[in-house]
């Protein structure tokens, strides 16, 4: 998708935020459109605080002047606005693919209300094009490793599990974790199989965001579709 059809999603969510809020900044190059505008309009007098969800976001908001907050400091937030790597239309998403799930869902389950901003490859009809990030302890990384494998072949995963690399080495997140990448193909039983993962000794946490996320601004060649879940 072109950049201007992300920044155009961006300032859709931007249009959301109000003085006096408190924001989840989310991760990625269309969450960075987000916080690029957020910082226009706070050079522009709108006072508000932020929580980043990665080191990359923290960085981009205090070059954008954005007042950073932690969540110590302020443990509830009104919106959060972040990036996703595939959703469906109940708003399900798979993230992670920055490696900054972890924080990312932090931040998200502190938020009254989350809002993803996307282009419209990213909708898919079933879950598990993109390959499902684990967050994984980097001690006993070969038994985690079987564990996440075991799961996912239980819940029909047709690829390998594959251990994320940056460079030559292993990917470490911003929390020193390691990241697992599972290969669905289909992801059947969402639900299941996230509470699966999480029973793993070993498995920090995953990319998929269920019950999260209230809205979607997605971007088309034709404009922006808004898409919305209720239930979250
Ligand atoms: O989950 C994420 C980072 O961990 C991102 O939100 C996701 O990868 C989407 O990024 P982009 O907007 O660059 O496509």
């Amino acid at each position: 998708m072109s950049d201007s059809l992300k920044r155009e999603a961006a300032a859709r969510a931007v249009a959301l935020v109000e003085p006096g809020m408190r924001l989840g900044l989310g991760t990625g190059s269309t969450a960075r459109h987000f916080v690029a505008l957020l910082g226009e309009r706070v050079r522009q007098g709108l006072d508000v605080v932020g929580v980043p969800t990665s080191e990359a976001t923290r960085r981009q908001a205090e070059d954008e002047g954005i007042r950073l907050t932690t969540l110590e400091e302020t443990p509830q937030l009104d919106l959060t606005v972040d990036g996703a790597d595939e959703f469906d239309d109940r708003l399900r998403l798979v993230k992670g693919g920055g490696g900054a799930l972890l924080r990312e869902k932090i931040v998200a389950a502190s938020s009254t209300r989350m809002v993803v901003i996307a282009d419209s490859s990213k909708r898919v009809e079933r879950l598990g094009r993109f390959p499902l990030p684990v967050e994984v302890v980097r001690f006993g990384l070969a038994s985690t490793r079987t564990a996440v494998a075991d799961v996912a072949s239980r819940f029909g995963a047709q690829g390998s599990v594959t251990l994320r690399h940056a460079e030559e080495e292993p990917f470490v997140t911003d929390e020193g974790h390691f990241i697992l990448d599972i290969a669905f193909g289909v992801i059947a039983e969402p639900e299941a199989m996230a509470a699966a993962l999480v029973a793993i000794p070993g498995v920090v946490e995953h990319g998929l965001f269920i019950g999260l996320c209230q809205t979607a601004f997605l971007a088309t060649p034709d404009g922006i579709l808004t898409l919305t879940n209720n239930d979250a």
